[in-house]
């Protein structure tokens, strides 16, 4: 019936295919528009490239029993629903989508707006649709992936081993969920777990993701109360502002896991505005979905960690903003993200210049010393920067280039320090899964033990700190080291009698060169590593 013309971009392992409808669909619809005034409207055929489809809205605010036709020179923001062919199998079916700009976060936006995924009923294709003009319609399909696992629409009591509490929202069993809600201190010893250092982003965190699901908690409780003594707490999104490898991803992931709900990661610089290409909100959205297991209920209390803001200075980045339509559709999956909290982070590299500045502008003491001490030693060392980027307020990210519409919506920020040499040392050896306890568990598969000595680590400590890339260039350092006999064991094993590897000073090599790697043992003699020179031969 019609061809489709696609393009595959990778993320995060996911393949998404752009999907572009040619003309002889539109042929399809010939009549499209459906406006106030009545009347159809024909389809511009001139632009192949998008797909025109009769539309209408709905939602509060307009006459027709609760459902208001679209008019297209209105600027509101809207439900639109459209008829159309699912882009893969051609199957008729219905699209929902909002035509109002995307902003990130749910706080100061206008109520109920939300975004669509959609999935065709027929093939179970999730895709979204994203309209580029309103008047006469038209706009793209991407597919994003097909669903295997049965779509669970929102409910309100549902009993989910996987993501548990958070996800309740019905008052009558929010007694029990709010006891499931880990407390600050626990969210803290959950993160101690995993991240090293970051003392006070910890505690932020922990406070911050406690105060979220609290409200989701108050919120469901006042749902069952009139009056107005009812006392909403808006929601507090959280910005992490840290060196590259001090752990901002690595935080929200484990807060994602210490309270039990879905996580996806995105990355600010390829999240696009409506017409450009790249990752799209929906498709965040949609991962967040498939980490909740197609439960709707659960992705709509999830975390998204949105990466590296700081590089979309004096740009609107596009996430998305309230959502208060708790509505299923057929098969239009609707996310409310009015619950969903969004951690962003960047390294904002030199901000601390703008702190210092602003420090000394407001001559707060500590400022002018540390900016003439910058000028005059030409850099910043760790805990002077530390130390500033702990100050951090939000005109200071102004001042470094972000929207205050954009900054205005992270009451809470927090900074991160870079970590030493000695925390370098700490996350090779004792997080939970530490890079030391991940490498040698891959070569216990083999029945090998991998050893480091002590000078070993601390030399890759010292290497990654060189490099500056923080924890980052740990896992980097050690797979140099690593791969060789990561190569050979899985070969050797049972023929040669290998029976452990091992990480000396000499396998790292120096502070600016590489070693000789990991070296592979022989034993002759079981637990003789200790006397590694007489019972092992080193190849
Ligand atoms: N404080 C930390 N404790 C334990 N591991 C850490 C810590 N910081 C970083 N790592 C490890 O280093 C790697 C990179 O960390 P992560 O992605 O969290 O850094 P980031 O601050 O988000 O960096 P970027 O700004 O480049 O995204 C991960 O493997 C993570 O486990």
């Amino acid at each position: 019936m019609f061809s489709i013309a696609g393009r595959i971009i990778n993320n995060n392992g996911t393949t998404t295919i752009t999907m572009r409808l040619i003309p002889r669909l539109l042929s399809l619809h010939r009549h499209s528009w459906n406006s106030v005034s009545g009347g159809y409207k024909t389809l511009d055929h001139r632009a192949p490239k998008f797909c025109c489809v009769r539309h209408k809205s709905e939602g509060g605010g307009g006459g027709g029993g609760g459902r208001r036709w679209w008019s297209g020179n209105d600027d509101r923001y809207d439900h639109i629903r459209t008829e159309a062919n699912c882009p893969r199998c051609s199957k008729p079916i219905t699209v929902v989508f909002s035509n109002r700009p995307l902003s990130i976060s749910a706080h100061a936006a206008p109520p109920g707006l939300y975004q669509a995924l959609n999935l065709c009923p027929s093939c179970r294709t999730a895709f979204y649709f994203r309209p580029v003009k309103l008047s006469p319609l038209h706009g793209e399909f991407f597919e994003i992936g097909r669903v295997n696992a049965p779509l669970r629409p929102p409910v309100h009591d549902h009993d989910c081993n996987h993501h548990r509490a958070l996800a309740a929202s019905s008052s009558h069993d929010s007694a029990k969920k709010k006891s499931d809600l880990p407390t600050p201190k626990q969210i803290f010893e959950a993160l101690n777990r995993y991240v090293v250092g970051q003392e006070k982003a910890k505690k932020v965190l922990s406070v911050a993701v406690y105060n979220h699901y609290s409200r989701i908690h108050l919120a469901s409780l006042n749902q069952s109360e009139d009056g107005d003594d009812v006392v909403e707490p808006e929601k507090s999104n959280v910005m992490l502002i840290g060196p590259t490898g001090s752990g901002k991803t690595l935080l929200a992931k484990t807060l994602a896991r210490a309270v039990n709900v879905p996580f996806a990661i995105a990355d600010a610089t390829t999240l696009t505005q409506a017409g450009y290409v790249g990752e799209d909100v929906e498709s965040i959205l949609y991962r967040l979905l498939e980490e909740a297991d197609f439960d709707v209920e659960l992705a709509q209390r999830g975390i998204v960690y949105v990466d590296e803001v700081d590089k979309i200075t004096k740009k609107v980045v596009s996430v998305p903003d309230k959502g208060a339509s708790k509505h299923h559709a057929g098969d239009n999956i609707l996310i409310d993200t009015k619950n969903i909290l969004f951690i962003c982070g960047g390294a904002f590299v030199n901000l601390e210049k703008t702190i210092s500045e602003r420090q000394q502008n407001s001559s707060i003491g500590f400022g002018a010393p540390v900016c003439a001490n910058m000028r005059t030693s030409g850099f910043t060392d760790a805990l002077v920067t530390s130390s500033l980027l702990e100050k951090v307020e939000s005109g200071d990210l102004i001042a470094y280039g972000l929207i205050p519409e954009f900054v205005g919506r992270f009451p809470i920020l927090s900074g991160l320090s870079a970590l030493n040499e000695e925390q370098l040392f700490q996350v090779l050896v004792e997080p939970k899964n530490a890079l030391v306890k991940q490498y040698r568990k891959m070569f216990e598969m083999n029945n090998v033990n991998l050893h480091f000595t002590d000078t070993a680590l601390r030399l890759i400590a010292k290497k990654a700190m060189a490099k500056n890339t923080g924890a980052r260039g740990l896992r980097a350092l050690l797979e140099n080291i690593l791969t060789e006999a990561m190569f050979e064991i899985p070969n050797k094993v049972d023929v040669d009698n290998v029976k452990a590897v091992l990480v000396d000073e000499e396998a790292v090599g120096s502070l600016d060169g590489p070693g000789c790697g990991a070296k592979i043992l022989y034993s002759v003699d079981d637990g003789a590593l200790e006397d590694q020179t007489s019972a092992y031969v080193c190849t």
